[in-house]
């Protein structure tokens, strides 16, 4: 794992202290399902380099959120922001050409490629969205993406498997697949979808540690998640959403002791 492209320190952070400038602006955020308001007045400002947590009861609109932010759902009113460019009315590829990547709860991967295809995928897109399978370009910069694709695979851990069909992985490996299939974009920002969920304590503890790893690497991390010690393993800031609003903001420690929050995991409606 010496020196492995996607997870080395970014350039732009080497001997500067981790900037706390927000990159990432979720402004006044309405959205509605046929009356429903799944989200309301949303605002959240997530610091450069910093993990922030966004956790809240099952229905608080945590993936409708996440659903806006990558375009997969248009607010009906407010925007959304990353690195001053305004993502909202973009299309998924164009939010992720902004440096935008995220995974979800099912991991989006090819079962029937291998790990190193799986990883191509990815590495051969191109910035309008579609796929270079132009074979004379491929063979000129086949070595490179080759390689960045075993540092990816080496990153989370799975070089070993790298010839193995994805579709023979187990979950947590499933979830570390499609985590190197972001990291092999070299995101800015990213989004994670209860990236432990349905893990063993061992897996859960493992992705904790390669979390960790890509944080300290200086990537911008957004994560819903529902098991608070994956929250306080990781999260520098908390937002707590319970039936579409912000009802509390803080450190872990801080959101943990709000009243509010107990009460809304209790079932009581947000003030
Ligand atoms: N496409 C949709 N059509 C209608 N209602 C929806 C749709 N998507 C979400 N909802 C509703 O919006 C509310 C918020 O749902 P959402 O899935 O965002 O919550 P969540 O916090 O992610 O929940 P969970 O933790 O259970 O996944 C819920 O009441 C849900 O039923």
């Amino acid at each position: 794992m010496v020196d492995s492209l996607s997870l080395a320190k970014r350039e732009d952070s080497i001997g500067n202290a981790p900037t706390k400038n927000a990159i990432f602006d979720v402004h006044d955020v309405h959205k509605s399902f046929a009356g429903l308001h799944a989200l309301s007045e949303v605002n959240l400002k997530v610091g450069e380099r910093t993990t922030h947590a966004i956790i809240g009861p099952n229905g608080a609109g945590k993936s409708t959120l996440l659903n806006v932010c990558v375009g997969r759902l248009a607010p009906d009113s407010g925007t959304v922001t990353f690195d001053g460019e305004t993502l909202t009315g973009k299309k998924p590829y164009e939010i992720n050409q902004a440096g935008v990547a995220r995974v979800f709860q099912t991991p989006e991967i090819f079962s029937d490629l291998n790990l190193l295809e799986n990883l191509l995928m990815p590495a051969l897109s191109k910035r309008d969205g579609s796929f270079t399978f132009n074979a004379f370009r491929a063979l000129n910069t086949q070595k490179d993406i080759l390689q960045k694709a075993e540092h990816a695979l080496e990153d989370v851990g799975l070089i070993e498997k790298r010839y193995e069909h994805a579709g023979s992985l187990s979950r947590g490996d499933k979830r570390r697949l499609e985590l190197a299939m972001c990291l092999i974009q070299n995101p800015k920002l990213l989004l994670l979808d209860e990236p432990t969920a349905g893990m063993s304590r061992h897996d859960t503890n493992r992705t904790i540690d390669l979390l960790v790893r890509i944080k300290e690497s200086g990537m911008t991390i957004i994560v819903i998640e529902h098991d608070m010690h994956v929250v306080f393993s990781l999260a520098d800031h908390v937002s707590v959403l319970a039936q579409g609003k912000i009802i509390a903001a803080g450190t872990p420690s801080e959101v943990k002791g709000s009243a509010k929050v107990q009460e809304a995991y209790l079932g009581g409606a947000p003030q």
